[in-house]
């Protein structure tokens, strides 16, 4: 019946990104956000942690953008993404593209399945996977103890091995050889903050061709790989300043080794700036820009085994008396 009624409509192309803790997916959304301006897009954007930092980095956070709660989209791939996807699909009149960001930890299949494996696949048209590798941090060793991250990279349809501008020629023609190795059919891109010709990553049609693109089921344990990866988050908050001096003996001799991840919004007692802190691996950058709500502090850490209270007290210690 479902079938019957889509084919008088357009199936609404989608686009999921994916691509380990911090390799820039969300670089790469705002990237395409502001240059695929003939098409009107939807985002579906999930983060691992309590608080989106991401909706906050979005260049064109509007009246488009639908987040999905805490947690990741796989885990709640029988209600929340796909409630979502139908809530874009019900003002389909203006939508022409639809775009899913999964969180660092996601596997990718649960959620392309969602598209393939249900009713959606007669609505939507799973257009390809798009997984972000980070040319400075990825080593194989260390994706291979999260079965997320290398299954991340074998469901790719196109690989952005971004960051390129850190690191040699040299690395980046190995990565290129490594991956080309573990996934022969990949489109594989280098890129610097996500720019490339978004005619080759978007309206490309390549998942038609994905080994899984005739699988019909949902897997019923979609939600297990968070434990078995062992990846947790700390989210805090404060309305309190944080002293400068502080956070940065935080980040030089506090900051554990197992927090490989940490993004948030800042405020510090010296600056009337709203700062913008990234962690990805050992490093991290602060931003400025300006305030548009009342200042306050809210950051999310994402690594394996964190100790929550050490965190959290640690942080509280930095905030101005
Ligand atoms: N030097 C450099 N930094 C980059 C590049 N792409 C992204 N970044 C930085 O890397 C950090 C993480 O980027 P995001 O786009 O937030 O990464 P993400 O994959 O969305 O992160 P999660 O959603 O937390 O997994 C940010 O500080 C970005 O500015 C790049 O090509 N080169």
């Amino acid at each position: 019946m479902l079938d019957t009624l889509a084919t008088s409509f357009q199936k609404l192309p989608v686009t999921i990104i994916t691509g380990f803790l911090g390799s820039g997916k969300t670089t790469l959304l705002n990237y395409i956000l502001q240059n695929f301006a003939a098409y009107k897009v939807a985002v579906l954007v999930n983060e691992f942690g309590d608080i989106n930092i991401d909706s906050q980095l979005l260049v064109a956070v509007a009246e488009d953008m639908i987040e999905l709660t805490n947690g990741c989209i796989c885990c709640t791939i029988n209600d929340n993404l796909a409630d979502a996807v139908y809530r874009v699909l019900d003002r389909q009149d203006q939508i022409d593209y639809l775009i899913v960001e999964t969180t660092g930890v996601a596997e990718p299949l649960p959620i392309a399945l969602t598209f393939l494996g249900t009713e959606l696949r007669t609505l939507t048209q799973l257009n390809a996977i798009v997984t972000v590798v980070d040319a400075e941090t990825f080593t194989p060793a260390e994706h291979y103890n999260s079965g997320a991250a290398i299954n991340q990279i074998l469901y790719g349809d196109i690989i952005l091995l971004n960051k390129t501008d850190l690191v040699s020629e040299r690395r980046v023609n190995e990565l290129e050889g490594y991956l080309c190795s573990v996934k022969e059919r990949a489109r594989i891109l280098r890129s610097e903050y996500g720019k490339v010709p978004l005619s080759l990553i978007l309206d490309v049609n390549l998942a038609a061709f994905s080994s899984f693109a005739e699988t019909p089921t949902v897997p019923d344990n979609g939600s297990q790989h968070l434990n078995n990866d062992g990846f947790m988050s700390v989210s805090f908050q404060s309305n309190r300043p944080i002293a400068l001096k502080k956070f940065q003996q935080f980040l030089d001799y506090q900051l554990p080794d197992n927090v490989f991840r940490a993004k948030g919004v800042l405020w510090f007692a010296e600056s009337p700036k709203r700062h913008l802190f990234q962690l990805s691996g050992k490093r991290f950058t602060i931003d400025d820009s300006e305030w548009i709500a009342p200042p306050a502090n809210q950051m999310v850490l994402i690594g394996r085994k964190l100790d929550a209270l050490f965190l959290i007290q640690t942080l509280n210690n930095c905030l101005t008396q």
